[in-house]
Order: C-alpha cells, then sequence, then structure tokens
C-alpha cells in the first residue's frame, strides 16, 4: 500500500485564507484587527527564522503583527516587566514567547506570567488544566493542529486506537487530551515504554513527537495506520528529517504526514487561530 500524503501546506494555506477573511470583516466593520505580539529573546538561528515566519504570516492575513525582540542579555525580571506590560495592553490579544529561552531564564515562571487569555501557545496551567479537564481554553498550537489534519484525514476518530510516542507539555501531552476529547482509546507511550513497536503496532492513530529523526520504522506501523509525525530535526545535510522514517511507513500507513509540509504550517496557522479566539473571547 502507499500512504496518501496528508498536505499541511495546503491546509495550512487554508486555514490561513478563513482566518484573513474572519479579520477583513472586523475591519470591515470598523473594529480593531487581532493583535499578536512574538517575544524573542536571543539569536537562535532556527528561533529567529520562525518568529519572522509568524510575523510575517499575521501581518499576510491583516493582524496586527508585532515582533519583540530582545538581546540575549535580557534579564528574567526584564521579561517579565515586558510581558506585564504587554498583559497591560488592549490591543494585545496573542503573546507568544518563543522557546527555547536562553538557560538563565525561568521558562516556567516566564509562562505563568503570561495573562492565560491572551496566551496563545497555551502553555499556561490554566489552559493545560481546563483541557485536561476536557474543557478548552486556549489549546498549543501543534497539537491542534495534528487534530485538524486528522479530522481531515479521517471520517471518524471515535473508537480508534491512538499511540503517542512522547509526554512533552508542548505536544504529546496535550495531543493525547485532544485524542481522548475526540473518543479515541488512547496510549502515550515514551521512552521508558517496553516494547515501542508492538505498542505503535496497535494504533489505528501514530502521533510521533520524540525528536529523533526517523526513529519510528516502517514495521512498527498497522497496515493502513494514519500517521501524525511532529518531528522537526535538522539533519547535518542541512535537510529536515521527522520523527518517522517516512520512506518505509509511507508504504505501510494508509496516510501520513511529510515534513516538511506537514504539521509544521499547520502549526503557524493554528497560532493565528488562536489569536483570533482570544480576541473573540476577550473583545466579543
Ligand atoms: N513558544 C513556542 N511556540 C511554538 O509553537 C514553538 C516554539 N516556541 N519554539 C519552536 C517550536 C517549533 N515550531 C515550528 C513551527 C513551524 C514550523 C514549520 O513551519 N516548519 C516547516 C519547515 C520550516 C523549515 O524549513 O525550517 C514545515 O514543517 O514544513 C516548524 C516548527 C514552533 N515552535
Amino acid at each position: 500500500m502507499t500512504a496518501r500524503i496528508i498536505d499541511g501546506k495546503a491546509a495550512a494555506a487554508e486555514l490561513r485564507a478563513e482566518i484573513g477573511r474572519e479579520v477583513a470583516a472586523l475591519e470591515a466593520a470598523g473594529k480593531p484587527v487581532p493583535g499578536l505580539h512574538v517575544v524573542l529573546v536571543g539569536e537562535d538561528p532556527a528561533s529567529k527564522v520562525y518568529v519572522a515566519s509568524k510575523e510575517k504570516l499575521a501581518a499576510e492575513i491583516g493582524m496586527n503583527s508585532v515582533a519583540h525582540r530582545l538581546p540575549a542579555e535580557t534579564t528574567e525580571a526584564a521579561l517579565l516587566a515586558k510581558i506585564a506590560e504587554l498583559n497591560a495592553d488592549d490591543g494585545v490579544d496573542g503573546i507568544l514567547v518563543q522557546l527555547p529561552l536562553p538557560k538563565h531564564i525561568d521558562t516556567g515562571r516566564i509562562i505563568d506570567a503570561i495573562d492565560p487569555a491572551k496566551d496563545v501557545d497555551g502553555l499556561h496551567p490554566i489552559n493545560a488544566g481546563l483541557l485536561a479537564g476536557g474543557k478548552t481554553g486556549l489549546v498549543p498550537c501543534t497539537p491542534l493542529g495534528c487534530m485538524l489534519l486528522l479530522k481531515q484525514a479521517l471520517p471518524s476518530l471515535s473508537g480508534l486506537e491512538a499511540v503517542v510516542i512522547g509526554r512533552s507539555e508542548l505536544v504529546g501531552r496535550p495531543v493525547a487530551q485532544l485524542l481522548l476529547q475526540a473518543d479515541c482509546t488512547v496510549t502515550i507511550a515514551h521512552s521508558r515504554t517496553r516494547d515501542l513497536p508492538a505498542v505503535v503496532k496497535r494504533a489505528d492513530i501514530v502521533v510521533a513527537a520524540v525528536g529523533r529523526p526517523r526513529m519510528v520504522k516502517g514495521d512498527w506501523i498497522k497496515p493502513g495506520a494514519t500517521v501524525i509525525d511532529v518531528g522537526i530535526n535538522r539533519m547535518p545535510d542541512g535537510k529536515l528529517a521527522g520523527d518517522v522514517d517516512y520512506a518505509q511507513a509511507a508504504e505501510v500507513a494508509g496516510a501520513i504526514t511529510p515534513v516538511p509540509g506537514g504539521v509544521g504550517p499547520m502549526t503557524i496557522a493554528c497560532l493565528l487561530r488562536n489569536t483570533l479566539t482570544a480576541y473573540r473571547a476577550r473583545r466579543g
């Protein structure tokens, strides 16, 4: 079998266009447009590229898109002051602090300081707690993107066996919560899981979010399964590889997301969607 390719790039473009139409309607009605503020501390090259991309795509759909670029030496206190300023600014609907932060800054303390109503990354404990309780505040962008791709790829998720590989706060845990809300039977596998290939083999849905290039092999995949590859691993030759061995898995799976062009673009589109969601919740 050769898997159908789940085109995240196309799905993301469509989602952005839809959000763009909603922003245009707000503007036409004389309302303020949503404001997305991305904070970047330091000079990490990958982070710079991602922030530039978020800034550009938000501007493209008519949002008020602002990037705050702070030097690597920025103190935790100064970053907290910046967040307090953005929290207090009524024109700011979404705040995203690009991760990873420099080592001298306590990431948890920064995330905790963001107004949960403006936490478009969905990482604040209030939003994580709502999600764990089966309610939804703001949902983390990558997990939301995974779910939109799955809903597009499958007629129904109810009753399916889903195996999530990885238990990170950013992806593994929240995507497992969303799969549970969609009535999947959910397993979260991780580095201590015994016989991971056999666990993955049960899955109708595999979500790989471990950050290890091509770790998931073709013979781990149940024939016809849907495979969502969250991994974005930069290889020594400069190319990107997912957490799934794509060439092998595509021979067995029913549908699979490529890297690049799968979950990555959806992550940014979902950030824009969360910004609009936050705007509506705050300003009606
Ligand atoms: N607070 C915070 N929130 C994040 O959501 C966040 C973050 N920090 N730090 C870094 C990770 C990574 N991330 C990506 C987003 C889009 C692509 C993406 O669009 N990737 C393209 C390829 C881009 C390329 O060529 O490098 C693709 O997969 O097709 C990748 C990675 C968001 N992250």
